[in-house]
């Protein structure tokens, strides 16, 4: 790839942009009796003074199309229109600039005005001098045994050159030089005879001088050894010996070694980016790259707009790929890139910039990947308090910047495939919540494994498992937390407008214990088990979307983390209200798109090019405008339940430690047992026969609870009673003369269940 660049890696093909946006459609109606490149503008002028033939432009267009083979060109059937000619040069040159398109370069680049960019750049400059310096300090024995094997010639060479000064070896040659002349006329011989002369004088003094200096040299060695102490000594001798060593070197030997590897990372050049970029395999990249490396024209290659600079712990390029090429084509073949770019997967960052177009890429290359290296650090683990309205950290981007949430106002989605760290990622976030004293945490852990029990010490409600009594405690709090929803609502309408000026909680209204208006945190981990429940989970899928969709604006945020990102695990109600999204490694387009929004694959944001390694890793979308990837900070169990206890301690200091950290689990109204399908069967059948057909009772469900039921059929409510053991029967009813057969159930059957199921509750 030859295609070049100057130094600050720029284009040099000298391509005037601004002509080329400023390209219009044109055509040449020349043929139609019109002026060469004429446009007729969108409206036909019908002037007064000037009067002229204009062509309706589609119609001229599509005739030409049409008849280009016939070559007829006369224009016939054309629709003439009184109008003004414009001529199309005259009208593009007058058009106003796209917006941005003349956008001025920064006069000093931002990257240098960063002071994290600048203080990341010093720290990795001092980090080689200091590699660099610790590389060469342990190696100076061995870099003075190789001068010490050099010593003897060197020492040969300083005599050799000390007898050559001394017997004044120049003047020696001009007398032999004179000599061999062999042509001794009296001028040579009178040369010769001074040329002789001088260098008598000169041997004498040089060697008056070299004995002079040796003696001075012997006297200064004896005073020397006999008044140093052992350790000067041998350095001086040693640096001594070590001189003589280096003056013994030939040109090319090197005594010290290099301290970076010799299969040397390519430096990340513009040369190495479009080789990479050439290396994707994406046709109409490589077709431009080959129609500009030959100078042709339509050939645009790759454009930077920038110099290439250091970026945190990498080098970043921000490039403009040919006409036709998007980013999201780059960043699918992203391993290819970093086999191009001879980095490791991890360290090599495409990323769009949507902020300019579907071409601009912006190229970030870290000088380590995001998986290596120790686990993020969290700045809270040891001290720190919470706002939920403030944005807190939870880890880094790739570039190394700390990467902050805000959790106020919004729900979020976590999904990912198994083992990514979407639990540690929802326990971060609900550990976060917890150093916030106002809120209240409500943490489920549907798995079960016990990796969000660290908080059961701050928590409000809490539980770990699916069983039947975890869910339906599940749903008590659902139900509660809908219904304490509504009463939120109720009480910011009646605030007065200048307390509550955007009908939202502000962080003074939730301070405001008699509002109770403070934040509530649900955090539903595996929310897949309860969403594809046969009993509940239709009826949690309408109370959460309820909450999903109602509950930031009064302070009520969701958070659910699912391994199985589809429409039965994530009913889209929820995925498509939530505001933040997290995505750690998926499989697929769908799974990605189901967790980050739709769309977001097309556009390049691809969790699928997360590797295994990449654990904790992640795309974040709704944060800022634009979607960043995080690596999210590390907590194991003992540095979670050492914040918990934090936490806690806060807690009791504010006097809010409520619910079952304080022993009160739940309120003994919201105990009351949660209405299942079977008490709503036992209501709708109650005044009905004893047997009923199915597709009957799910129509008077649906009417008794339309939440809950719309939309159920026979299979649903088949499969929401198998849980109590209770199986449908062939229930007959005569039509006319004839009798009809179909699956149903009977209200002693119902009624069996439910004292079955009372009397579990009781034991
Ligand atoms: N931020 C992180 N940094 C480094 N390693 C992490 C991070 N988060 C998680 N891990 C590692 O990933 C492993 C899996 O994490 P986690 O249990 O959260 O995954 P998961 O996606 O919830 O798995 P499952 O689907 O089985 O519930 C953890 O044991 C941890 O070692």
């Amino acid at each position: 790839m030859t295609q070049h660049h100057d130094d600050h890696g720029y284009d040099d093909h000298g391509h005037d942009e601004n002509a080329r946006d400023d390209e219009a459609e044109s055509v040449d109606l020349s043929k139609d009796g019109g002026p060469g490149r004429s446009v007729v503008c969108g409206v036909v002028l019908r002037g007064e003074g000037v009067r002229g033939e204009v062509v309706d432009l589609s119609a001229a267009r599509a005739r030409r199309h049409l008849d280009e083979d016939q070559h007829d060109d006369t224009g016939e059937g054309a629709e003439v229109v009184e109008g003004v000619v414009l001529d199309a040069d005259e009208l593009v040159r007058k058009a106003p600039a796209v917006a941005g398109a003349r956008s001025r370069r920064e006069l000093v680049p931002s990257h240098l005005l960063d002071r994290e960019t600048l203080a990341g750049l010093v720290a990795d400059s001092a980090r080689r001098a200091g590699f660099t310096v610790a590389f060469h300090a342990l190696r100076l024995p061995l870099y003075w045994l190789r001068l010490l094997q050099l010593a003897p010639r060197g020492a040969w060479r300083i005599v050799r050159a000390l007898f050559w000064w001394a017997s004044d070896g120049n003047g020696r040659q001009v007398r032999r030089a004179v000599a061999l002349g062999q042509v001794m006329g009296s001028a040579e011989a009178t040369a010769f005879h001074r040329v002789s002369e001088q260098h008598r004088d000169r041997v004498r003094t040089r060697l008056a001088v070299l004995g002079a200096a040796v003696l001075a040299v012997t006297v200064v060695g004896y005073v020397l050894a006999t008044s140093l102490a052992a350790w000067a000594l041998l350095l001086a001798v040693g640096t001594t010996l070590a001189g003589i060593g280096a003056l013994g070197r030939k040109p090319d030997e090197r005594i010290t070694g290099s301290a970076v590897s010799t299969s040397a990372v390519p430096r990340f050049t513009s040369d190495l980016i479009l080789t990479a970029l050439g290396s994707l395999g994406i046709a109409e990249l490589n077709k431009h790259l080959r129609l500009a490396e030959a100078g042709r024209p339509g050939g645009e290659g790759v454009r930077f707009v920038g110099p290439i600079h250091r970026d945190g712990s990498g080098w970043r390029a921000d490039l403009d790929l040919p006409p036709g090429v998007t980013a999201a084509d780059v960043i699918e073949k992203r391993d290819r890139l970093a086999s191009g770019l001879r980095r490791p997967l991890g360290c090599v960052w495409p990323e769009p910039d949507a902020s300019q177009h579907e071409g601009r890429l912006i190229l970030w290359v870290g000088d380590k990947a995001l998986s290596a290296g120790k686990p993020v650090p969290w700045p809270l683990a040891k001290t720190g308090k919470v706002s939920l309205f403030e944005p807190f950290p939870i880890g880094v981007d790739q570039r190394g910047r700390p990467a902050t949430l805000t959790l106020m106002y919004a729900s979020m989605v976590i999904g990912a495939t198994p083992r990514m760290g979407k639990t540690f990622t929802l326990r971060l976030l609900l550990l976060a919540a917890a150093l916030d004293p106002l809120a209240e945490v409500h943490p489920y852990d549907l798995k079960g494994s016990g990796d969000l029990s660290a908080l059961e010490t701050v928590a409000h409600r809490y539980r770990a498992g699916d069983e039947e009594e975890d869910l339906a405690y599940l749903m008590a709090d659902l139900r509660a937390l809908v219904k304490d929803m509504r009463r939120r609502y109720t009480v910011i309408r009646s605030l007065p407008r200048s307390e509550c000026p955007e009908n939202k909680v502000t962080p003074d209204l939730a301070a405001r214990r008699e509002l109770g208006l403070h934040p509530v945190v649900l955090g539903i981990d595996e929310c897949q088990f309860l969403f594809e429940h046969p009993v509940h989970g239709k009826d949690a899928e309408t109370l959460i979307t309820d909450l999903v969709k109602r509950g930031p604006a009064v302070g009520i945020v969701v958070l659910v983390a699912t391994q199985r990102p589809d429409a039965k695990s994530l009913p889209t109600g929820i995925s498509a209200n939530a505001i933040l999204r997290y995505c750690l490694r998926v499989m697929g387009q769908t799974e990605n798109d189901m967790v980050l929004g739709t769309s977001m694959y097309k556009a390049g944001i691809r969790a699928t090019t997360f590797t295994r390694s990449d654990l904790g890793i992640g795309y974040l979308v709704g944060e800022g405008a634009e979607p960043v990837i995080v690596k999210t900070a590390y907590l194991d169990n003992p540095a979670a339940a050492a914040i918990a206890a934090r936490a806690r301690t806060a807690r009791i200091a504010a006097g809010r430690l409520t619910g079952h950290a304080a022993g009160i689990d739940p309120d003994t109204d919201e105990n009351a047992p949660v209405p299942t399908v079977l008490d709503d069967l036992a209501e709708v059948m109650a005044t009905g026969p004893e047997k009923e057909w199915s597709e009957v009772l799910v129509q008077r469900l649906a009417e008794y609870r339309p939440d809950v039921y719309t939309g159920w059929d026979a299979d649903d409510l088949a499969g929401a009673v198998a849980p109590f053991g209770l199986k449908t029967i062939q229930v007959g009813r005569r039509d006319g003369a004839k009798v009809l057969n179909r699956r149903g159930l009977t209200q002693s059957g119902v009624h069996a269940a439910l004292t079955e199921r009372d009397d579990k509750r009781g034991a």
